[in-house]
């Protein structure tokens, strides 16, 4: 295969930038073109086929984004309003998919903060599940964790404590899992290992490998089939959806293998931030850096201006790493840094401030540092 250079070589916003490579190209071209929303496409179907069974899910349903498989999965475990949905405070489905669970859903969400700052424990649910039929409240019916968080795996021991508890109260349990290929990459746990204590399982193949789009999503036929149903009212039907399943396919063969390199690339680029006096907002465990802007006194807004000027993208606090990512891009980033330290310690030597101040006990998740700038 012949050597290609990505546009999303030199971009550190998110690994949703990886782009298509040539095998995944050339497997667009022989796909199936059966219409999928009568389940006649044999690319897709077996796409389906071979996650489910990677996740010891009986079966799949490939969908156009993370964040369709999150909303109709959960959508597809509620029925009797009111209801509600616990998650971690920073969770993707309660912070970054548009209020569905309020519209699609009309669900209320029990936000929650881990104790440790890090990942929830079955001890941070326990304490927050809503149980009983007080008609003041809005039953847990749902508890959606999400692994990795900000790059941070899950402990599978915390997961299963928490499956039980779920299963305890009959409650059901959802993975958002758009990087779970990442945690089982980087602790060598197979997806079906996971799957075991989840009913539903969304797993995203557009990030970090980098199909150009999907998701597949697991359990039960008859939940699945709740949330095609879900998925058709949203427009997401797909006609000739083998193309792109195709693509998903070589991804999955081709780049979930080099995940753990990626981890490690990653680790080093924080064990060189570390020796150049940044600090970080949480743990460097797979394939995003998350810089304490604060601490370090560095001025998002410079960084981020310092990265352009060298040719690289960087969103701000948040530094994902991608197969993508050049050994040239990591060079200009740490340059990046750099400089913008110097800015940073230039402006505080002569009586400015550094511009940055965030607003008590919030850490940021997402894309930007969700900390203000104190002009
Ligand atoms: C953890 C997590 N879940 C779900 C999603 C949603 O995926 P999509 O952007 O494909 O809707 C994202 C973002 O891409 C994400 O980071
Ligand atoms: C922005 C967010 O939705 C996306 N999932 C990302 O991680 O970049």
């Amino acid at each position: 295969m012949t050597e290609y250079e990505s546009i999303a070589a030199t971009d550190f916003k998110s690994d949703t930038v990886t782009t298509p490579t040539p095998s995944m190209l050339q497997a667009m071209l022989t796909a199936t073109h059966g219409d999928d929303v009568y389940k006649e496409d044999k690319t897709t179907n077996d796409l389906q086929a071979r996650v489910a069974e990677m996740c010891g899910k009986p079966a799949g349903l490939f969908v156009v984004s993370g964040t369709m498989g999150n909303q109709i999965c959960l959508r597809a475990h509620l029925h009797q309003p009111p209801y509600s949905i616990l998650c971690d405070y920073r969770a993707h489905v309660y912070t970054h998919e548009a209020g569905g669970l309020a519209m699609l859903s009309q669900a209320m969400v029990t936000p929650v903060h881990p104790r440790n700052k890090i990942y929830l424990t079955a001890e941070d649910v326990e304490d927050y599940l809503i149980l009983g039929d007080d008609i003041h409240t809005a039953p847990t019916r749902v508890i959606s964790l999400e692994n990795t968080l900000g790059g941070i795996i899950m402990p599978i021991e915390e997961i299963a404590k928490i499956s039980a508890l779920a299963r305890r109260h009959g409650i059901k349990i959802h993975l958002d899992g758009a990087r779970l290929w990442n945690a089982a990459a980087e602790t060598g746990i197979p997806l079906s290992e996971y799957g075991q204590y989840f009913d539903t399982m969304s797993l995203c193949i557009s990030k970090g490998l980098g199909a150009p789009v999907g998701t597949v999503i697991v359990g039960e036929p008859d939940v699945l089939q709740t949330a095609n149903w879900f998925r058709k009212q949203a427009g997401g039907g797909i006609r000739q959806a083998g193309l792109l399943a195709a693509a998903a396919d070589v991804a999955i063969t081709e780049i979930f293998p080099k995940l753990k390199q990626t981890h490690e690339v990653t680790k080093k680029l924080a064990s060189e931030l570390e020796e150049m006096g940044l600090t970080f907002q949480i743990p460097v465990q797979t394939n995003f850096i998350f810089l304490d802007l604060v601490k370090s006194g560095i001025d998002p807004a410079v960084l981020i201006e310092e990265g352009n000027k060298l040719g690289i993208t960087i969103a701000g606090a948040r530094i994902a790493i991608h197969h993508q990512i050049s050994p040239g891009a990591i060079e200009k980033l740490k340059l990046a840094v750099k400089k913008s330290l110097e800015i940073s310690k230039h402006r505080q030597e002569n009586g400015g401030t550094n511009g940055v101040k965030r607003p008590e006990g919030s850490l940021a998740y997402g894309v930007y540092d969700k900390i203000v700038i104190d002009h």
